[in-house]
Parts: C-alpha cells; structure tokens; sequence
C-alpha cells in the first residue's frame, strides 16, 4: 500500500507528468567513479533534465548487470562504499534536492544489513522505493511486509518472457510504476534499431496488462533518439550503460562532470 510520505515523490512525479515529455530516470551506481562525485552528480543530473534516480547498491555477484555496471560496481567496490555510505549520499541530496529517488540491488546485501535496518535506514534517509532484480514477485514475502511498513514500495520488473498473467499480477502488486525491460539478458548499450523491432510486441502486451501503473522502459536505451523509439508508448525510459560509459570516458580529466551533464541534456532533449 503507498502511504503519503515516501511514495509521494514518485507519485507527484506521474502525475505532474506532460503528455509530450516522456519521464527520464538515470540509472548511476553509488560511488562511481568516487565517493565524493555521488551526490553532486546526482544534483547536477536533476538541473541537467532528469526526472527520477535510479542508485545502484553495488554487489559482487550481480546476476542481471552487463559488463559496464559490473565495472562501476567493482570500482566503487575497491573505492570502499558501504549500505551505509549510500544511506549518508541519499541524505547529502534530500539536503537539496526532492528527486525521486529509488535504491536498485540484490536480495543478498539486503538481507546481510537486515531487511528491517534496511528499510528503516533508507526511509529515513529519503529513499523513496526499491528494486530488487533478483526478488520474485511470488518471494517478496520477506520484505514487503517491512518496506510497507517504511512506506516504501517495491518496484517490479517485467521482460518479454513475463507471461500476460505475470504482468497482471505485477501491475496489482506494484504501486508507482512497473519496469519494463525491453529485452531478455541483461544490462548494456545495444543497438538501438535491433532493440525497437523486438520490443514492439512486448510493449503491445504491457500495455494490455499493465493498466494501473505507470510504465518505464529501459535496458539498451543509448540515445535521445533510442528513446524516442523505444518509450513512445510509454511514461519514460531508464539510462544506465550509456550514462557509466560516458562518465567512464571522461573521468578523470579537467572539466569530466561538465561533459556528463552535456551527454544527459542530449539524453533528455536531443542534441539540436
Ligand atoms: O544499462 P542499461 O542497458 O541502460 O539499462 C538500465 C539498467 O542498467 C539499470 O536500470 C539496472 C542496473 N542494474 C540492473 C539490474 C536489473 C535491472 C535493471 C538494472
């Protein structure tokens, strides 16, 4: 059940929504490529036209993570971000900024640091939702009973294999918005024409089955252009591998965050 509090920043998001403008949520995992850089990225993401973060607890064992979010793992890995070093970035952006923000990681970590701590913690923090890859609808059992309690929803994935009936009882146990991963496998720039043919079928069966939420797509999306195709049908779509490679191209050198704002401007409002 959403309650007002934490959930409300993702529903004022939906509803404040334009027709013409689709939601744009950046995927960045926490402590990448530095500590320091989190919070001031997140905040110069939210002048540069983003609408919602997605950030990643970083986990050495991330099933569903390509290559690229595996490195930026690794890296803030070795850089030594902890559960509750993420809580104090979230708390440095509520500081100055109402973004919604929604924590994305594996079962695994969750249960180490304790599914009660854990939601306590990110609630009070300003967490304001939580994806967990790996947690089955039919499993969420062990924390949805605690995220509710926080006031915090959990947010589910569907793929083109999630069967019609599935995705119904996705769209009846999500409050928000449903995920929509526009292609089998995981995580990764592809190529932007293969991602829009197969994914056309697959927006026909959310849109028949997801009726209540709201819907994001994202996996692949590399491109102001990619969205436009990808999330015609949809509220927005989610930016992770192309984002990290672009910070990871750029970083260290003079001027790198400034080069990353520029590359989400282009994201969100193309680059003419
Ligand atoms: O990287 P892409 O292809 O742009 O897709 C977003 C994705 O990385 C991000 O939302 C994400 C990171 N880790 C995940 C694990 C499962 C589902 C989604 C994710």
């Amino acid at each position: 059940m959403i309650k007002e509090k934490s959930a409300h920043r993702i529903t004022q998001l939906f509803r404040k929504k334009n027709e013409d403008s689709k939601i744009m949520s950046l995927f960045l995992t926490a402590g990448y490529p530095d500590l320091e850089s989190t919070v001031d990225l997140i905040l110069g993401f939210e002048q540069n036209g983003t609408d919602m973060i997605e950030l990643g607890m970083p986990f050495s064992d991330p099933l569903a993570d390509g290559p690229t979010i595996q490195y930026s793992s690794n890296k803030a890995i070795e850089s030594g971000i902890t559960m509750d070093g993420i809580f104090e970035m979230v708390r440095g952006v509520r500081k100055q900024s109402e973004i919604p923000i929604i924590l994305m990681g594996y079962v695994n970590p969750v249960m180490r640091y304790g599914v009660e701590d854990f939601c306590k913690e990110a609630s009070d923090a300003g967490v304001d939702g939580l994806i967990i890859p790996d947690l089955p609808v039919e499993e969420s059992g062990i924390l949805e009973e605690k995220a509710d309690h926080y006031e915090l929803p959990i947010i589910y994935l569907v793929a083109p294999n999630t069967s019609d009936e599935r995705m119904r009882l996705i769209d009846e146990k999500s409050e928000g918005f449903v995920y929509c991963v526009s292609v089998t496998g995981v995580t990764g720039a592809r190529d932007g024409e293969e991602v829009s043919k197969s994914v056309a079928r697959f927006i026909e069966r959310v849109k028949q089955n997801i009726t209540k939420n709201s819907t994001m797509v994202g996996f692949g999306i590399k491109s102001h252009e990619d969205a436009e195709k990808i999330a015609r049908d949809m509220d927005g779509f989610i930016v992770g591998s192309a984002l990290i490679e672009t910070i990871r191209s750029n970083y260290p050198d003079e001027g790198w965050m400034d080069e990353v704002f520029a590359f989400v401007r282009g994201l969100k409002y193309g680059n003419n």
